[in-house]
């Protein structure tokens, strides 16, 4: 399992030496480089090594990807489109920057792809490895439709992860009473000493409430646009004209007093649950419509990588809290920064000690 070993053997060396050290870590910049270690390794097959040695800068293929990503948002919120428009017209400021990170994205998973065709011939591999890229080679696909399909993966599966993970984290430094909680589910599976299995993580509901609630607040993808292919009519009888841009707010519906109550702005995570107060694995979780919180997106488009969200943020979150606690460093508020894919401005500073109780 490759999250297993990019948590065993980088994460908790890396928080176990901070521990004793009593370093400061910015637990943001760590969740990132290891989804995007993770990603890559689901991906592509190949292991860039970023949670390795956090103290070299990420990848240009990382870099690229933050800057592609940020330009692209920053697109979306200027207010007079010709602006950017021209821009890239002229090839010059952030349009120029945006080239250049796209083509550094198409060339180096271009070489990636090459390097992987290459393999397949010299090993007549025709099975391949277990990475979606192989698979879409060795089932036929090939060129820029490939290309764009790993792209996809790539970005979609990587800053979402620890974004979710790095407002829970935070979160918890404020709601002990909820942290002690998910302690005490990872310790019901064999006093916790049991490696986790997917058996065990689809069972942890607490972890998931916990995650829905944290996404409810502080949505990964915090809002998306489309743009109407024809004439169209929303339910609400909103007419929607071809070529319009249509934005749906997961950030604003999850803060709305009319869908969550009056305690919509709190954190808790017991209203994921059908009997509220009555936590924990026995408790079922409520089924909570996806245009009610349209968090992964709703219908046709949803996002296909849900479901292995989840059993990837419980496992880090129920692996690092059974043995690891974070103190914030400094009380303020953070920032989220709603780009495509949002974080916390600044990163979060943690402190962090080895857990002794057993809950
Ligand atoms: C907390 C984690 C995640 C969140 C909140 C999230 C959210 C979303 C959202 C809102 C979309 C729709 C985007 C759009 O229509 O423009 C989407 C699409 C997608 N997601 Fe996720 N995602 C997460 C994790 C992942 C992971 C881990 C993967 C893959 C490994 C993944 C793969 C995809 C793909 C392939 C699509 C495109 C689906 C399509 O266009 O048909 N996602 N995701």
């Amino acid at each position: 399992m490759t999250l297993e070993e990019e948590v065993q053997n980088r994460l908790f060396p890396l928080l176990e030496s901070a521990s004793e050290n009593d370093t400061v870590l910015d637990l943001q910049d760590i969740l990132k480089r290891l989804t995007f270690d993770n990603i890559c390794k689901v991906s592509l097959g190949m292991d860039p090594c970023c949670l390795a040695d956090i103290s070299k800068p990420l990848p240009p293929l990382a870099a690229a990807f933050d800057t592609a990503s940020e330009i692209i948002a920053m697109r979306a919120a200027t207010p007079v489109f010709a602006v950017w428009k021209m821009k890239r017209a002229l090839n010059v400021g952030s349009e120029k920057r945006l080239k250049e990170a796209v083509k550094l994205v198409h060339d180096s998973i271009a070489e990636i792809i090459r390097i992987k065709k290459e393999k397949f011939q010299r090993d007549c591999l025709c099975g391949g490895g277990g990475d979606l890229l192989s698979r879409l080679l060795s089932a036929g696909h090939d060129g820029e439709v490939v290309r764009d399909m790993v792209i996809s993966f790539l970005m979609a599966g990587r800053d979402t992860t620890s974004s979710a993970m790095t407002w829970l984290f935070w979160l918890l430094t404020w709601h002990r009473g909820v942290e002690k909680e998910i302690v005490s589910e990872v310790m019901s599976l064999n006093n916790g000493q049991k490696p986790l299995d997917y058996e065990d993580l689809k069972e942890m509901n607490y972890i998931k409430a916990c995650l829905c609630e944290c996404m409810r607040l502080y949505p990964p993808v915090a809002w998306d646009s489309k743009h109407a292919a024809n004439h169209d009519v929303l339910p609400d009888g909103t007419p929607v004209y071809e070529g319009d841009r249509v934005t749906y707010f997961p950030y604003g519906m999850g803060r709305m007093e009319k869908i969550w109550g009056k305690d919509r702005f709190e954190f808790r995570p017991d209203r994921w649950f059908s009997e509220p107060g009555k936590e924990g694995a026995s408790a079922g979780l409520k089924s909570v419509s996806p245009y009610m919180f349209p968090v992964f997106q709703a219908g046709p488009r949803v996002c296909l990588g849900k479901e292995m969200a989840f059993i990837q943020m419980k496992y880090v979150v129920a692996s690092v809290l059974r043995r690891f606690e974070f103190s914030p460093v400094g009380s303020d508020q953070p920032v989220f920064v709603p780009l495509l894919t949002a974080f916390m401005a600044g990163g979060l500073k943690v402190r962090i000690r080895k857990r002794t109780i057993m809950v």
